[in-house]
């Protein structure tokens, strides 16, 4: 799980690092150019032309190593123009342009937009990282917008230049829109937002060798919860298990038009490991239930208010449930029976959060869409104010929010943020919720918390999806579903090969 901090504080990380250990800043400042340069040579090839546009802080410096270190690994088509008009050049920077100088690469500067080449193949932008602090002078915003306008392929160091990681909010956005951003040591919050596409349409990050003990420290309110975080959590199935080892979990989904969303649903449980699936459905549609999954058990909707709960250690509602009068009812008596839960679909358009506080009194997984989320807890204009209101209702409900998103933010019951790192728009098909909730309700039965069970459920889902994007164009649901087993092998097997 790793933390995620402001750019004040990464500041602090650098000072510390260079402070206690061998390194001076121009070490660190190589070693952010290496990460940059390895990302950046599997995305680009050799033949390409290069133009590293740089300022002259450490932004700019970083840049001029970039341009450098791809010299020297065989990309002989790069030059760089350096923006005028910057008031310091940092020390850093200065020492690498010697370096550059050196090597005999291609080195202006330029002092009006005009000046700058009409087009570019790709860019490396390097004006300004972190050290942000004012609104662009119009020479930039001008030149900002002649390289978006005239770029191929802009890959952005660390931070789009003119992006303000601060700030949560992009109207009237003038600085550069970047394809790639790769970021220093860790993932940046707001690249998460679905509105940061106009400064960057995709970022990646990689560590630089700060001080991760000291990064680690470092109190927030936001992780990122990558692969190590899930492999620790998750439990290898002993010797001597039986199915009743495994939980049993209840899918209560699906109406006569959307019996699809049952299947899905409880075929993903299954997938996930879950000892026992039963699907509550109308006694006609057992046949169809047979011969789609075998595996799967069923119960008659006629005896919902009859059944007994306490078998079940977990209960998944609503994907195409349906919301008349009839499931409100049953909605509201299923909650009564105060069994771990996943809500999703109609289940949430069903509640309000009047009804949400007086009935959730159990563990719960919400797993809202944006639609959903903003119908239940107020429209939102911005992502970052959604997230905000996650936190609160997520602790006054006490329960576990799972806001879908390309990243997924996992809210806890103290409010904290886990952002889901695993998922891809090959992935954006109907049914793929219903999947997400089969996977969240599997691990709850299967007793984790639920907590724990949507950051599993979250990861293990997304990176079932990233598996298949690999050879497949779209992945869909029930594609994924009977991926699932193997992905969850890959982790466990990984985490047998490296602990
Ligand atoms: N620990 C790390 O993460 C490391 C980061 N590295 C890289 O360093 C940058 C941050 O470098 P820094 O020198 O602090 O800042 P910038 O390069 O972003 O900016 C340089 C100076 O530009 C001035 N400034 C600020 N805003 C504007 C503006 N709108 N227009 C013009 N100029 C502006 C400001 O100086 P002033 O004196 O004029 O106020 C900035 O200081 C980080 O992003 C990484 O890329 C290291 O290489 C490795 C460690
Ligand atoms: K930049």
């Amino acid at each position: 799980m790793l933390n995620l901090i402001t750019a004040e504080e990464m500041r602090k990380a650098d000072a510390y690092t260079c402070e206690h250990s061998e390194l001076s800043t121009i070490d660190l400042m190589e070693q952010a150019a290496n990460a940059f340069t390895e990302i950046f040579v599997n995305h680009i090839s050799p033949q390409r032309h290069i133009t590293v546009i740089a300022g002259t802080g450490n932004n700019g410096g970083d840049g001029l190593a970039i341009a450098r270190l791809l010299r020297m690994k065989g990309y002989h088509n790069i030059k760089v123009i350096c923006m005028n008009g910057f008031t310091t050049e940092s020390e850093d920077f200065r020492i690498n342009k010697e370096r550059l100088v050196a090597l005999k690469i291609s080195f202006e500067t330029v002092s009006t937009p005009e000046q700058l080449p009409q087009n570019f193949d790709v860019v490396i932008d390097a004006v300004l990282g972190s050290g942000l602090n004012r609104d662009l002078s119009n020479f930039l915003k001008t030149s900002f917008e002649h390289i978006n306008q005239n770029s191929n392929y802009t890959v952005s160091v660390d931070i789009p230049s003119g992006c303000s990681t601060d700030r949560f909010t992009f109207e009237d956005y003038c600085g550069i829109k970047a394809d790639l951003t790769i970021c220093f040591q860790r993932p940046k919050l707001l690249f998460t937002l679905p509105e940061s596409t106009v400064a960057t349409k995709s970022f990646k990050f990689t560590s630089i060798g700060l001080d991760e003990n000291y990064l680690l420290a470092i109190p927030t309110d936001y992780y990122w919860t990558d692969q190590q975080t899930v492999q620790g959590l998750l439990h290898k199935r002993k010797a001597f298990t039986h199915k009743g080892t495994y939980g049993h979990a209840l899918i209560i989904s699906g109406n006569a038009q959307t019996k699809g969303a049952a299947l899905l649903t409880a075929k993903a449980a299954l997938f996930s490991g879950v000892g026992l699936v039963t699907l509550l459905t109308e006694s006609a549609y057992f046949p169809y239930v047979n011969v789609y999954q075998p595996e799967l058990m069923t119960a008659n909707k006629e005896d919902l208010k009859i059944l007994d709960y306490s078998k079940y250690q977990s209960v998944a509602i609503g994907p195409g449930m349906g919301s008349n009068t009839e499931q409100r009812d049953q909605l509201l008596f299923l909650l009564q029976q105060k069994r771990p839960m996943v809500l999703d679909a109609d289940a949430l358009n069903m509640l309000t959060t009047d009804l949400l506080k007086q009935y959730i009194l159990h563990p719960a997984v919400l797993t809202p869409h944006v639609k959903e989320f903003d119908r239940l807890f107020g429209a939102h204009t911005c992502w970052y104010n959604r997230i905000q209101t996650a936190r609160i209702q997520a602790k006054e409900l006490q329960c576990v929010i799972v806001l879908k998103n390309q990243y997924t933010y996992i809210i806890n019951e103290v409010g904290k943020v886990f952002i889901n790192s695993t998922g891809n728009p090959a992935m954006a098909q109907g049914g793929m919720g219903d999947i997400l909730t089969g996977c969240i309700s599997a691990f709850l039965a299967r007793g984790y918390s639920a907590f724990n069970a949507a950051v599993i459920g979250c990861f293990v889902h997304g990176k079932a999806g990233d598996e298949l994007a690999e050879r497949y164009e779209v992945t869909p649901a029930s594609i994924l579903a009977e991926h699932l087993p193997l992905t969850l092998r890959s982790l466990l097997t990984d985490r047998i090969m490296t602990n």
